[in-house]
């Protein structure tokens, strides 16, 4: 029978023990570093550059092979961060008597045996799955904690005590250790504790849509991008050279994730925030969100059907612009607002906008020969070639057909009336709140091409307009010389400045950069547009994607739903489901709890793993006494948690609760765990204290109401504080 021992003496020998296993490793790691590195400069060509790794260029001997596996594993540790635990974390002692180490990366002895192995391969999968119940061939499993090269700590499971091994076991489990320790800034990586469902999610196959599903704090952001690094590790060859793209909410929550992958060896990770996507087509992101009606009305669908219209509506439709005329043998040709109405449809039927110039000349030209007298002798040729020359048509093409980038065309919906043609889906109050948004291009100062107006949500409908308009034509300025050469001079100037041709940047055919998997974070948030957005981010792709719906921010989350069924189509889908609460002590959680099933009974509420014995505290104020009421309270969370502490205000209050914050001499004394943000801005973050402020104002601010104040309520590992400013309403929600 095994004793559980804490005593200082055993471990303390254990320790030494696991310190001489993991000095092997380093001294390992350093020989072999050090011969590949002389091998490379050496100049031989073993190793090839590809996209952003290394790989192999072809089979060679065994040393190489070792070799090149040295350079891959130095490459890898020299991205890990030195605040990081070490590189050994893990060990599994089976009933066969082996003993196996697992870690963030493999290292292999001078025979080529393994003296670590690797967090995802095959046979550290027993180091995750094995549990009482179904050992495995698991005698006991020991989490080692490292600072860098050395052994500090130790945390062993037993879990199979009918053997008569005379293993030690030590602590009191590692995930416990791990859930209790104050939390920084960034998101550590969990590949120590990594528990049994999660480990399911993160070793699903490759192909298909995986759907990582489960309430707040169970672990679904971060066991994603420890399937990242999975599948990373499993399929290096294709998404090294197809590459992964990891999409978040804002680049707030990519900042505090960015350091996880790192962590487990892997840097050739794309990480973007939602507003950044397109920017491969766009050459800009953004952060700025729009109000909420507007964010709403962008977000839809029904948007798809505005853009078309849109870009169907020619710049110039009064009647007086819109026809064509030229003279051949003293004949006027011409062509009226009607007949070219025709041309352009037929046209875009054919092709994109910034691609159909060509046939729309073309057409032009064939329906002015129509017209021509047949009386008069000329030759077909002739005639073409003199309709053709002709500068008042080059001039109408100009006008009629300019080379369009995506920022003028939606710039357009700045003017009302012309929302209102081409918005017919959507009620007034709708067409005005999105005509409104593009206030800021109204009037001389509005241009277009200033990057800082665009939102969040305009960045996947600019992104849609790219793909509705095609790419810009190579030289746009050709077009702007035989335009200014022209005849009519008058004309010319007035038509150009109506027009103001683009000097976008020319992109390719298929502009935007693909990625052989993407994965989604807060997946509940993300608009049916942004979902067609990302879609052609990977048409080839597969996907992961992770979400909660009773955290959304989006008000019809039926039809993002919809959007995301779209998007999977008929691939392969699987669903895992997170059950436990890693976060949130059960007091914090059962408050949330509360609040979210009144208003949506389906929400996936997970089981809190931990629990303080502290409950929430729940506390008023009124608006006067704001300042004073806040100091108090974040002076008293300051002395009672060690880690950081976050304000979540409704964005109504967050200028001044920042200025608060950041003029009072106590509370700047630890402002550097001192975080103040919005709850949307919260969304996948998290402090060991929290204190929500205004939360009936969180509620009636965002476009998600109570879901977003769940989200608020979620965000605290250790105390929760709420600070109701003049009303209290959602304290109905706890009856
Ligand atoms: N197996 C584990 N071992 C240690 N810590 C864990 C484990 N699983 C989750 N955690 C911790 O729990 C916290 C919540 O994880 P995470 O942010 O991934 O949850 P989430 O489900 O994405 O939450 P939300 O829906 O609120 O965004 C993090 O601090 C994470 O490190």
């Amino acid at each position: 029978m095994k004793v559980l021992t804490n005593s200082r003496e055993q471990l303390e020998r254990e320790i030494a023990l696991e310190q001489a296993h993991v000095d092997r490793v380093y001294d390992n790691l350093n020989v072999a570093t050090a011969s590949a590195k002389s091998l490379a400069e050496q100049g031989r060509d073993i190793y090839r550059s590809d996209r952003i790794g290394y790989t192999r260029e072809e089979d060679s001997t065994a040393l190489f092979e070792r070799d090149a596996f040295a350079y891959q594993a130095a490459r890898r540790l020299a991205v890990l961060d030195a605040e990081h635990e070490g590189l050994v974390f893990g060990r599994i002692d089976l009933t066969d008597d082996e003993a196996r180490y697992i870690g963030r990366i493999g290292v292999r002895d001078e025979d080529y045996e393994p003296l670590v192995i690797d967090w995802r391969a095959p046979a550290a999968e027993p180091f995750y799955r094995a549990t009482p119940a179904e050992p495995m061939g698991v005698i006991r499993r020991r989490v080692l904690r490292c600072r860098d090269d050395k052994v500090i700590g130790l945390e062993d499971d037993l879990l199979d005590s009918s053997t008569d091994s005379a293993l030690p076991i030590i602590g009191e489990g590692a995930l416990m250790a791990a859930l209790t320790r104050a939390r920084g800034r960034t998101m550590r990586d969990i590949v120590a504790t990594i528990q049994g469902e999660q480990d399911e999610a993160i070793r699903a196959p490759y192909q298909g849509v995986t759907i990582i599903a489960g309430g707040p704090g169970t672990g679904k952001t971060v066991v994603a991008l420890h399937r990242a690094a999975y599948l990373l590790y499993t399929n290096r060859a294709r998404l090294e050279r197809g590459g992964v793209l990891v999409v978040g909410p804002s680049n707030v929550f990519m900042n505090y994730i960015e350091r996880v992958l790192p962590s487990l060896g892997e840097d050739s990770v794309t990480l973007k925030a939602i507003g950044s996507v397109a920017s491969d087509v766009l050459g800009m992101s953004s952060e700025r969100m729009d109000a909420a009606e507007a964010a709403t009305v962008k977000g839809s669908l029904s948007m798809v059907g505005v853009l078309r219209r849109l870009v169907r509506t020619p710049l110039i439709d009064h009647p007086e612009a819109l026809r064509v005329r030229v003279t051949v043998k003293g004949e006027v040709l011409g062509l009226d607002a009607a007949e070219l109405g025709r041309i352009r449809d037929q046209v875009l039927a054919q092709t994109k906008l910034n691609r159909g110039r060509e046939l729309a000349l073309k057409l032009v030209i064939s329906a002015l020969k129509d017209k021509f007298p047949d009386d008069i002798e000329i030759s077909p040729e002739e005639l073409d070639e003199r309709i053709r020359e002709h500068a008042s048509l080059a001039m109408f093409m100009n006008a009629w057909w300019p080379a369009l980038s995506a920022t003028r065309v939606l710039a357009r919906l700045s003017d009302p009336q012309l929302t209102a043609r081409v918005a017919k889906d959507l009620d007034g109050d709708e067409r005005r709140a999105l005509s409104d948004s593009y206030a800021w291009l109204r009037g001389s100062e509005g241009d277009a091409d200033e990057v800082s107006g665009w939102s969040v949500a305009d960045i996947a409908l600019l992104d849609e307009l790219v793909s509705i308009l095609g790419p810009m034509p190579e030289d746009p300025d050709q077009e702007l010389d035989v335009f200014i050469e022209g005849g009519d001079v008058a004309e010319v100037l007035t038509t150009a400045d109506l027009l103001r041709f683009e000097r976008t940047r020319d992109v390719e055919d298929d502009p935007q950069t693909t990625y052989a998997h993407i994965l989604v974070d807060e997946g509940q948030d993300v608009t049916p547009m942004q979902w067609r957005m990302l879609r052609r981010r990977g048409p080839q792709s597969s996907w992961t994607i992770v979400g909660d719906p009773a955290q959304s921010s989006y008000p019809f989350p039926d039809e993002t739903r919809k959007a995301l069924d779209e998007l999977i189509g008929r691939a392969q889908r699987r669903t895992f489901t997170m059950s436990t609460n890693y976060r949130s002590p059960s007091e914090v959680f059962d408050l949330a709890a509360r609040v979210i099933t009144k208003v949506y009974p389906d929400a996936e509420l997970p089981r809190a793993v931990r629990s303080t014995g502290i409950e929430p505290k729940l506390t008023a104020t009124g608006s006067d006494d704001l300042h004073a009421a806040l100091r108090t309270e974040l002076l008293d969370l300051a002395g009672k948690v060690s880690g950081t502490i976050g304000v979540i205000c409704p964005p109504s209050l967050l200028r001044e609760v920042q200025l608060l914050v950041m003029g009072d001499e106590r509370l700047r004394a630890f402002e550097d765990r001192l975080i103040v943000v919005t709850a949307l801005q919260a969304k996948g973050l998290e402090y060991d204290g929290v204190v929500v402020v205004a939360p009936d104002r969180i509620i009636e601010e965002a476009p998600g109401g109570v879901r977003v104040l769940y989200v608020a309520l979620t965000r605290a590992t250790q105390r929760l504080v709420t600070l109701d400013v003049d009303t209290s309403e959602w304290r109905g929600l706890l009856s």
